[in-house]
């Protein structure tokens, strides 16, 4: 565990408060969902991506994924979340109570694909689907535009936004119907390197809030190291590596148990 006087976050700026003033969900209270692979295989042709995969992710835990260009990440997240099919073997999601669910499940793109022709908020309304009434809808939207501070640009056309006021409103987008498990595809890999500080201190933060299961896709193994409570590094679709970050948030860029965390990583992802 991390001793760091902590008034400072991972980032070098001052804690916010109200970081500390919202501690984490209790784990048996959060709205994830527990994740359960086994003899997971997908073939394209004759290619094998990813190789006899068996991983466990607890419910409300940010897993990230870390590895080499074409290792097999994003194929992981889009089988996960049903945008493809296994070609052998099964993912099975847990609820609360132990027993088998069918997750609400979002995923977060590099690109934000937001719909030109639309208003930030109907954007976000879009993420509930059909079965939520008009008013309702929009107050949902609302509250999840607020949740990514982004409330003031409700009424905006997504072309002018930034790029990081783009990729709050597709978080909110995915956040609004309240998923248990939210898929994030290098979200922030298009994003400047400040932005990216943001929007990192923004979804550790929303994550902490609702609690749902997060799978963190990212090419960036310091990002990875400060987001998640495990990383894992895949190599040729297989997991080459399994790592529980321990520490203590928000954490502190630099510190010297986190760095070494880093190169383990590194290590295994450019043995
Ligand atoms: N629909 C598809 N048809 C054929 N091959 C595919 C398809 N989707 C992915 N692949 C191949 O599967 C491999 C893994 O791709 P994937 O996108 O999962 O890698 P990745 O680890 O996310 O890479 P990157 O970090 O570059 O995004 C690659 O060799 C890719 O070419």
């Amino acid at each position: 565990m991390s001793t760091i006087a902590r008034t400072k976050n991972v980032w070098g700026r001052d804690i916010e408060p109200e970081y500390e003033a919202r501690p984490p969900r209790p784990r048996e209270q959060s709205r994830g969902v527990g994740i359960r692979i086994r003899g997971l295989e997908k073939r394209f042709g004759d290619v094998t991506v990813l190789h006899d995969l068996d991983l466990d992710v607890p419910a409300g835990q940010f897993l990230a994924i870390v590895g080499k260009s074409g290792c097999g990440k994003s194929t992981l997240l889009r089988l996960l979340v049903g945008l493809d099919a296994p070609t052998s073997g099964s993912i099975s999601f847990v609820g609360q109570e132990g027993a088998p669910t069918e997750p609400n499940s979002r995923i977060v793109f590099q690109e934000p694909r937001l719909l030109p022709w639309a208003s930030v908020i109907d954007n976000v309304v879009v993420g509930l689907g059909e079965n939520v009434g008009r008013r309702e809808a929009r107050d949902r939207a609302e509250a999840a535009l607020n949740e990514v501070q982004l409330a003031e640009k409700a009424g905006e056309w997504p072309s002018r936004l930034s790029g990081g006021q783009r990729q709050r409103a597709a978080l909110a987008r995915a956040l609004v119907s309240e998923p248990g498990f939210l898929a994030l595809d290098e979200p922030l890999g298009a994003l400047d390197a400040l932005t990216r500080i943001t929007m990192q201190a923004l979804i550790e933060r929303v994550w902490r809030e609702q609690g749902f299961t997060a799978l963190f896709v990212t090419h960036d193994v310091s990002e990875a190291v400060a987001l998640a409570d495990r990383v894992i590094v895949l190599d040729e679709g297989r997991i080459a590596l399994d790592i529980t970050v321990e520490h203590d948030r928000p954490r502190q860029r630099g510190a010297a148990d986190l760095a070494e965390i880093e190169g383990r990583l590194l290590k295994g992802i450019f043995k």
